[in-house]
């Protein structure tokens, strides 16, 4: 379907319907500064994309303005064709986007199985329902992903004596058990050892195709193994968009990282 949905600024059908997240317009201000200004940005439907850029280039204000975090000035976002722009973060969050911070934020007196089960929709928010029993469905589907990620031998395990790597994934896991529709994950190879980070790259590449991945990241060697597209910022602005070779060639690329 062509043409446009009114508004400020008018936003084309087709942008819309053919991508799971897209922004228009978006500019994003603190204190008069201006954080993020991009004029068009979007990822299809199951798609991985790895978002780059020297510090302060306005990442992840990008995922915030996205995740409802922080307050748009100008612009429009949409999410799965329904424009989000405005909405709460938890309102957000019920339509499908689920945010990996950089820190892990697992329980960690709690096994794993357990950190899983405060996970399921509608679980978090009332620590009694601990106690209460899931179904045999959820309990499957736990250890499915536990499985996928490589952490069923630490089922039973605190968190407190996972590694730093599994932790990463346990939250990364405890994310996908409600089942979003855009993973945002920020930084997950910051801190792991070569083998860890192998390990996370081959995870996203498996959960793309079942979630629309935005992956911010500095390890360029982790950038390398997601192979799939690469959104440049800096101070506020999309720079480049391509393949990490094609980026990685761009003058004003290797501009923008030297110049700092
Ligand atoms: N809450 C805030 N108040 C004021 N300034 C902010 C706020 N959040 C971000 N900024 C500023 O906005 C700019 C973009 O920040 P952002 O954190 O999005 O960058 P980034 O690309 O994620 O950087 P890094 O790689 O260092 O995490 C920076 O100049 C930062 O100082």
């Amino acid at each position: 379907m062509s043409g446009t949905i009114p508004g400020n600024p008018p936003v084309e059908i087709d942008d819309v319907e053919s991508h799971a997240v897209f922004v228009q317009g978006v500019s994003v201000e603190f204190d008069g500064f201006k954080a993020l200004d991009i004029t068009r940005f979007g990822v299809h439907f199951n798609d991985l994309r790895v978002v780059i850029g020297p510090n302060g280039a306005g990442k992840t204000t990008l995922c915030d303005v996205i995740s409802g975090k922080t307050r748009n000035k100008t612009g429009r976002i949409f999410f799965h064709k329904e424009e989000i722009t405005g909405k709460a973060d938890s309102e957000i969050a019920r339509l499908g986007v689920g945010r990996k911070f950089q820190t892990p934020t697992v329980f960690d007196s709690l096994t794993v199985y357990e950190n899983m089960e405060l996970a399921l929709p509608g679980r978090r928010p009332v620590f009694k329902n601990l106690f209460g029993k899931e179904t045999s469905e959820q309990r499957d589907k736990i250890i499915t992903i536990l499985r996928r990620v490589h952490l069923i031998e630490a089922i039973n395990t605190p968190a407190k004596f996972l590694s730093h790597g599994q932790r990463q994934w346990l939250e990364i896991s405890m994310l996908i058990v409600a089942e979003p529709k855009l993973l945002l994950v920020d930084e997950p190879a910051a801190g792991l050892t070569d083998k860890e980070t192998e390990l996370t790259a081959e995870l996203l590449l498996e959960l793309k195709g079942n979630h629309t991945i935005i992956v911010i990241e500095h390890d360029m060697e982790f950038v390398r193994r997601l192979a799939s597209k690469v959104t440049v910022l800096n101070e506020g602005k999309l720079l480049a968009e391509g393949t990490i070779d094609e980026v990685s060639k761009n003058p004003e690329v290797i501009e923008a990282y030297l110049g700092r």
